[in-house]
Formats: C-alpha cells, sequence, structure tokens
C-alpha cells in the first residue's frame, strides 16, 4: 500500500464538503480508522478450549472406557467434548459481542461543518476534506490543516513524546508548516479551532507509526483474579483426593482401571466449572444492563467496585444543575434589573454597557451555555440600540486559566482608533483586574454574595480601552474599569433531590466539589439536598492545608468551592487515603487526572470533553446524574447475585462430590458415573447461573450502607450457608440410596433403581436449590418478570430433559438407569420437597440478626 497522501483537496473557507461528496470519499477511501489487530482467530478459540482441564478429564474418562470395551460411553462422552466446545465458543462469542458493542459506543466523534451548522458525527466517518472543529478536550480526529486557531495549543506526546503543549496557528499559506497543522490522536489542551482534513485513517501520521489508541480495556477484575486463585487451589484438592480415592479403590477392590475412573468422577465433581463462566457473563451483562440505563461502563473492573462505592464526588453545573443557563440579573451600582421582578420592562438605559461588555466578551459562536445565555439576553434586551457590534472584528483574545478566572477579547470597531477591550470573569477576578479600591470591592462583594444565595451563578463585567500597538501579554496590564455583574441561573435538574436522597440511604456521601463561588454552591447544594451543616471549604484555604490537617476535616467537609482541577485531584487523593472508594464526575481536559486517580471516574456523554470521556469509567450518555445512583445499584446487583450465584454451586457440588466418594468408602457399587456428573455441571447448572444474573436486587439493598471495601467475593459466610444446604441435600441423598438399594430385589437392576431414584431427586433439588437462594431477604421474594420467567424455561427445559432420560430406554440405558415405578417416582417429588424444605429452613436460620452467612 503506498504512503502517498490521496489527492488533497481545495480548501474550502466554510461549509466543508457536502453529504453525498462526503459519502463518495468514505466510500474510496475507507473509514478513517486504524485496523485493529484481534488474534481471535478459530485456533485461538480452539487452543483455549483445548486446555479447559473438563476437557482432559472428559477425553481421559473416554479412554478408558474404550480399554474397557464399553464403545458407547466413550461416543457419549466424545458428544460432550463437543458440548462443551459448544458452550465455550457461545461463551467467548456472547462476551465479545458486548464488548464491541460498548466500544462502538464508545467510538470517537468529531465536530465537521458539511452545510451551515456543525454536526457530530464518528470520526471513522471523516474524509478528506471535510472541516472539522476542535475545542479544548478534542482528540484530533484525523491529520489536518489548520484554517482557523485561536489560542490553540496542542499535546503531541502520542507522536513524539514531548509532553509540552504545542502552540498551533492558522496556516498563513498553502505551505502549512507543522506548527499549522494537528495531527491524528493528539489532544486539545486549550484553545479553539477549525482545520481541513488532510489525511485519514492509516494515511495519518498516526496510521503511518502504527499505533492505535488503547480501547476499552477487558483486564481481568480484582473478583476474577480472586475467582481464579479459587478455582485453581479447589482444582489441586480435587486432583489430590481424586487420586487417594482411586487408590483406595484400587487397593481395596483389586481393579485399577474402575479406581481410575471413579478418580476421574470424582476430580470432575470438584472441578468449579462454572466459576469463572458465572462471573465473565455476570460482569459483562452488568455492562450490557447498563447500556439501557443509558450508561456506557468502559472498564468491566468499575461494575464490580460501583456497588462498593462510599463516595460520590459531583461537579455542579451539568451535573447537579441542568446546565441551562439563562441571565436572571444584570446589576451595576446604579441600577438593578430581574428577569422575574422586572419582567415586561426594558433593560435600564445604566445597565445597556454591563451587557453590552458581557456579550463582547463572549465567543461569536458560543460553544458555553453561559455565553449562550448572555448572547441570547443580549439580542432580547439590547435589540433596537447602539449596544450590538456585528461589525466589530476580534483582534484577540486572552482565555480563562486556573491562574485567573477571567477572560478578555480585543476589538476593533470600524470607526474608532484605539481598541475596546471587554473582560468577564469571576467577581473576584474581575475586581482585581479593575484595582478597585477596598470600600468599591466591598460594595461588589456584597451585592455578589446577595446573588449568590440566590442561587446564581455570578460574573463580573469590565472594560479597558488600548492604544499602543502591540498588546500586553497580561490581562493585568490593561486598565480595566469595573461594569456591573451578570448573575446566571441554572435550574437544580428535577431527579436530582430524589436521587441525592437515595444515596444517603444507601450509606453514601455525595461531595461537591465546583469551580465556582462558595454562596452559589451551597445554595445549589440546599436545593438539591445535600448536607449543609458545614460550610464549605474554598481553593484557598485548601491550597493552605496539610494532608492532615485535610484528613481531619474531610469526614465534616460536603461543599469545596472555588476549587482548581488539580485540587479535586488532591482531594480524590485524600478520599482514596482515607480508605473510601470513590466516584467522581468531570468533565474538562483538567478533570482527565483526578477521574483517572479515582475508583470510578465518571464523564458525561454530551457535554464532557473527549478527553474526559477518555479517563472515565463510566460515561453517563445522557448526562443524567440520576443515571450514576443507577449504576451504582446495578453494581450493588452484580454483586449480591454473583455472592447467590456461588452459594448455588457450593451447595450444588456437594452432593455431587459426596455421591462420588461415599459408595467408595462404603463398599457400594458407583453410584455418579461421568455422564451424571456432566449432565449436572455442563448443562443444568451453568442455565441456571443464568437466573441468578437476572434477579433483581433486594428491597432493602439501597437501604444499607455499603459493603467494605475490602469485602471478598467468596468468604466464610458464603461458605456456610452453601455447605449447610448441600450436607443436608447429600445426606438425605446417601439415605435415599441406601434406603432404595435395601428395598429392591437383590435380582438384576436394583442398584440401577436406586441411582435412578438418586439421581431424580438430586436434579429436582437442584431447581429446589435455585429457587431458595434466588432471595435471601425476609419476606415473600420479590416478584420480578424476567427471573421468573428465566426460571421457568430452566425448570422446564430441566425436568424435560430428566423426563426423556427416564422415560425413553435407549438414553436411560447410557445413563444406567432402570424404569422406576409411580410410587418411586411419587417418592423421589415428595424427598425433593424435603430438600427444599431443608435449603429454607437454613435460609430462615441464617436470617437471624447476627448469623453468619446473612444477607450481606
Ligand atoms: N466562559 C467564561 N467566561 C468568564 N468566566 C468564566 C467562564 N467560565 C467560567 N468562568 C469563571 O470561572 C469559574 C470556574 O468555572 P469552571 O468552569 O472552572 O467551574 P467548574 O469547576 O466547572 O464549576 P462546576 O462545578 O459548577 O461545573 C466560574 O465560576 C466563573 O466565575
Ligand atoms: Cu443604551
Amino acid at each position: 500500500m503506498s504512503t502517498a497522501p490521496p489527492p488533497s483537496a481545495p480548501h474550502p473557507l466554510d461549509g466543508g464538503l457536502g453529504e453525498d461528496e462526503a459519502a463518495l470519499r468514505l466510500r474510496r477511501d475507507g473509514p478513517n480508522e486504524l485496523p485493529v489487530s484481534r488474534p481471535r482467530g478459530l485456533l485461538r478459540l480452539a487452543l483455549a478450549v483445548a486446555s479447559e482441564p473438563m476437557l482432559l478429564l472428559l477425553v481421559a474418562c473416554g479412554a478408558i472406557y474404550m480399554v474397557l470395551g464399553d464403545a458407547h460411553e466413550a461416543l457419549m462422552l466424545l458428544g460432550f467434548v463437543f458440548v462443551v466446545m459448544g458452550i465455550s465458543f457461545f461463551q467467548q462469542r456472547r462476551s465479545e459481542r458486548a464488548l464491541d458493542a460498548l466500544r462502538d459506543l464508545s467510538s470517537p466523534q468529531a465536530l465537521v461543518l458539511r452545510g451551515p451548522t456543525p454536526r457530530r458525527i464518528a470520526a471513522r466517518e471523516l474524509v478528506v476534506g471535510d472541516v472539522v472543529l476542535l475545542a479544548e478536550g478534542d482528540r484530533v480526529p484525523a491529520d489536518m490543516d489548520l484554517l482557523e486557531a485561536s489560542n490553540l495549543a496542542v499535546d503531541e506526546s502520542l507522536l513524539t513524546g514531548e509532553s509540552m503543549p504545542v502552540a498551533k496557528e492558522a496556516a498563513a499559506s498553502r505551505q502549512a508548516t507543522d506548527a499549522a497543522k494537528a495531527f491524528s490522536g493528539t489532544l486539545v489542551t486549550s484553545g479553539t479551532g477549525r482545520g481541513c482534513v488532510t489525511a485519514t485513517g492509516e494515511h495519518s501520521a498516526l496510521g503511518r507509526i502504527g499505533k492505535s489508541l488503547a480501547g476499552i480495556a477487558a483486564d481481568a477484575t480484582p473478583i476474577q483474579h480472586e475467582t481464579r486463585r479459587v478455582v485453581k487451589r479447589v482444582a489441586a484438592v480435587g486432583l489430590a483426593l481424586a487420586g487417594v480415592l482411586a487408590l483406595a479403590y484400587a487397593i481395596t477392590r483389586g481393579d485399577w482401571l474402575h479406581g481410575v475412573l471413579a478418580g476421574l468422577t470424582l476430580a470432575m465433581a470438584v472441578l468449579p466449572e462454572e466459576l469463572p463462566v458465572v462471573l465473565t457473563l455476570f460482569l459483562g451483562l452488568g455492562a450490557w444492563r447498563l447500556t439501557r440505563e443509558k450508561v456506557l461502563a468502559r472498564s468491566i473492573p468499575a461494575i464490580e467496585r460501583l456497588g462498593a462505592t462510599t463516595v460520590l464526588c459531583v461537579d455542579k453545573t451539568g451535573t447537579l444543575t441542568a446546565n441551562r443557563m439563562t441571565v436572571r440579573r444584570v446589576w451595576s451600582d446604579e441600577a438593578v434589573y430581574d428577569r422575574v421582578s422586572s419582567a415586561g420592562q426594558v433593560l435600564q438605559e445604566e445597565l445597556h454597557g454591563v451587557l453590552e461588555y458581557a456579550v463582547l466578551a463572549s465567543h461569536r459562536r458560543a460553544f458555553d451555555p453561559m455565553e449562550s445565555a448572555i448572547a441570547f439576553a443580549g439580542q432580547r434586551l439590547l435589540a433596537g440600540t447602539e449596544h450590538l457590534h456585528a461589525d466589530w472584528t476580534l483582534v484577540d483574545d486572552y482565555p480563562l486559566s486556573p491562574e485567573m478566572l477571567a477572560m478578555s477579547r480585543v476589538w476593533q470597531s470600524p470607526d474608532r482608533q484605539e481598541r475596546l477591550i471587554a473582560a468577564k470573569g469571576a467577581p473576584e477576578a474581575i475586581v482585581d483586574l479593575c484595582h478597585m479600591d477596598a470600600d468599591q470591592a466591598a460594595i461588589v462583594a456584597a451585592q455578589v454574595r446577595a446573588m449568590a444565595q440566590d442561587g446564581l451563578r455570578v460574573l463580573g463585567v469590565a472594560q479597558a480601552t488600548f492604544d499602543a500597538a502591540a498588546l500586553p501579554a497580561l490581562q493585568h496590564d490593561f486598565e480595566f474599569r469595573f461594569l456591573g455583574l451578570v448573575g446566571l441561573e441554572d435550574p437544580v435538574r428535577p431527579d436530582v433531590p430524589d436521587a441525592i436522597a437515595e444515596c444517603r440511604k444507601a450509606g453514601i456521601r455525595v461531595v461537591m466539589m465546583t469551580g465556582d463561588h462558595s454562596a452559589t454552591a451551597l445554595s445549589v447544594a440546599r436545593q438539591a439536598g445535600l448536607m449543609t451543616d458545614a460550610p464549605p471549604i474554598t481553593g484557598v484555604e485548601l491550597a493552605a492545608m496539610s494532608d492532615e490537617d485535610l484528613q481531619a476535616r474531610l469526614a465534616g467537609a460536603h461543599i469545596f468551592s472555588r476549587v482548581q482541577p488539580d485540587q479535586k485531584l488532591r482531594l480524590v487523593r485524600a478520599f482514596l487515603a482515607h480508605g473510601d472508594v470513590v466516584a467522581m464526575t468531570g468533565d474538562g481536559v483538567n478533570d482527565a487526572p483526578a477521574l483517572k486517580a479515582a475508583d470510578i471516574g465518571v464523564a458525561m456523554g454530551a457535554r464532557g470533553t473527549e478527553v474526559a470521556r477518555e479517563a472515565a469509567a463510566l460515561v453517563l450518555m445522557n448526562d443524567d446524574f440520576a443515571s450514576l445512583v443507577t449504576a451504582v445499584r446495578y453494581g450493588r446487583r452484580v454483586f449480591a447475585n454473583l455472592r447467590k450465584a456461588i452459594v448455588f454451586v457450593v451447595a450444588a457440588h456437594v452432593p455431587i462430590v459426596g455421591l462420588s466418594i461415599v459408595p467408595v468408602l462404603l463398599g457400594w457399587p458407583m453410584l455418579l458415573m461421568p455422564v451424571h456428573i456432566l449432565f449436572l455441571q455442563l448443562i443444568i447448572d451453568p442455565a441456571c447461573s443464568v437466573v441468578f444474573e437476572a434477579q433483581p436486587l433486594e428491597a432493602d439493598a439501597m437501604k444499607t450502607p455499603p459493603r467494605r471495601a475490602d469485602q471478598r467475593l467468596f468468604d466464610a459466610a458464603l461458605l456456610v450457608r452453601g455447605l449447610w444446604q448441600g450436607i443436608g441435600l447429600l445426606a438425605l441423598l446417601v439415605a435415599v440410596y441406601a434406603g432404595a438399594r435395601l428395598q429392591a430385589a437383590p435380582d438384576v437392576d436394583g442398584d440401577d433403581v436406586a441411582r435412578t431414584l438418586t439421581f431424580m431427586v438430586l436434579v429436582l433439588s437442584n431447581l429446589a436449590l435455585i429457587q431458595t437462594n434466588r432471595s435471601w431477604a425476609r419476606g415473600p421474594r420479590r416478584r420480578d418478570r424476567e427471573s421468573d420467567r428465566q426460571f421457568a424455561w430452566i425448570a422446564l427445559g430441566t425436568i424435560a430433559l430428566l423426563g426423556l432420560v427416564l422415560a425413553v430406554p435407549a438414553v436411560g440405558r447410557l445413563f444406567s438407569f432402570a424404569p422406576l415405578s409411580p410410587a418411586l417416582l411419587a417418592a423421589a417429588l415428595g424427598v425433593s420437597v424435603l430438600s427444599f424444605s431443608w435449603f429454607e429452613c437454613v435460609k430462615w436460620i441464617l436470617l437471624r440478626p447476627g448469623a453468619p452467612g446473612g444477607p450481606r
């Protein structure tokens, strides 16, 4: 493939390509993406399947049957090999599909001009010649020549290794230098720009060096590590037991082949085959369920940590509030205008200048809702006056920075010599720029407090003129004159108070971290239902605190105001050091480090920057705080259901392991053969875990505090619960087997009848075991359509399979079964009901307050 760039397009100055032309080019040049290497071929899958221990055990058993001359059994086991492979394949495909879907949802976007208004499209659809808008926090989606750049700086470390942002400017001529180009994959750290795409996909600078951006991580989660450890240990113990059993059999009965077979059967019974499967399935399906709630999980480990969240750090604008700003009040020391109380009146003459300069200090094509609101108010309240200046040209601008919360724009009017500078920003910053005396500053501060207490976000507005040719480097070097204040209203989202109340009941602390003024923060906090007993801690106070002081203040603090992004990082670290599990929302470029540091970084899908989304583990696709609480609920549910499934797995294994050992010890004929264990282990049990996955959260689960961060998935409580249920069932089954053998006529197939009866009870009890463990709560189980239906299907399927084995003699022979009389069938049913009562008893006993293995 040639690396020469495709024929370059003329640079359209605006408008960009038409849709038809773009579609044509997309077909010609291919999508704007790098080929991903996915070594997931059949070979790999086959290898993965072939190395599964269950398969090896199967093959070994098959070989022994061959040697024994039982071709039927050998063939049947071979059949099961395909079942195992089929299940593996199906599982892998299912989880990969889920991951692919998540990848698609989190793929990068680009703001492109194809027609009069910018449109957001998937970056993979970009073509050469497209005109793309860039803003702070974007990943540059393709190589492009810059047509326009304003304070644009780009982090090119991905390409060059150089971590300092590089300043960019618009191309002066067609021969663009690197300073007038933006490269695919680099990061816009500040400013805005407009570029014309020159190369996409493999032709881009990024494509040529063959790097690709990290996608969704499918890393193993801590729980998966824990599970692997447990499975390994159990398998080791199982193998040792199997060896001992084989030896015992061989020595006591002098039959080596059957001894090894008994050992292998036990190994199969012990192997917790379904655990890893259950885990992958639960986490993967958990992520999938979350997407239906408009929450995208970019990292699977986040799903399991969500339920343990103890502290939720939220920003204010757009998370707690709707980010729908309107100008509510305009103030100068001569007049006040209030949108509500002055409704219907015209804006007083004294306030015209304030609004005029607020508009001049905003971008013409505003991205920021605050600036849109100011522009809108200007259009409405200044219409027909001489204060709107469509004919002025922008000379330069000074952006907002963490050190100076104000921005200025420098304008040239066609009929004036000197340039006019408009500034707006945090009132403190504007007062500072205006070099006010103390009395004046106090008057302004009092007014700011009054407006902020009404929940308004307050901006100061100032004006300056400038004659000299060269503009100064700092905003401070202008002679600013204070004009007045603008108060913006941003309503609290209607569902936020309920969501926060739910967090409180669930023992989760909600902490607000905002760049806004303390009084505004406090007022919004009150409306949202946050704890407001302690005064906010400001960024300035924070900077003066040592880490120890901070730890001491942390417990009582719920609002942090005027904090800078790096202070958010410090706060997150402080909570983590305190032992909290921290979820944090953020949307700006500067939030990325804190989002990464938090246990669960949360970005907004629509409002957040690309960078924030990349750094986050969760993306709220509808920007809705309430769905974050939903996500926490799902996190708790996944963990709770995993524990239920594990208890079931433990309880289901005890009887099959026991029934593999007991007959050998007592000198009885072997009860369970490999085929019986496979029937349970490979078909019934995995299907059953699907039911647990779909269980709804217990009614009171969001009214109890989060689980401890260090709580293990497998703990003594689970073991106790599972063992009690399992041992009871085992005792019952041994009694059934012994009784049936005693009862049966000592002739031909008395053993087979006993085996049939015992197996039937075992299978039915497995169903009872599920029904019991579906809910561990006091009182009747919550009805839930989805899991009820699934349980019904699986119970029907199981009973049908059982019926097949019992009723069709050819199949029955493979299981060494004999037909059961109606009386015995009824007896089997009766005993199964008995085992169900036992499971329920265990559940009630464990519900006692303080009992080990209680619901949590
Ligand atoms: N476009 C702007 N023009 C002027 N001043 C601004 C602008 N954007 C922000 N500011 C000032 O900077 C302050 C901090 O803004 P910033 O956007 O950093 O807050 P934030 O941390 O995102 O707040 P929140 O927690 O409410 O989302 C604002 O209170 C405001 O005074
Ligand atoms: Cu006027």
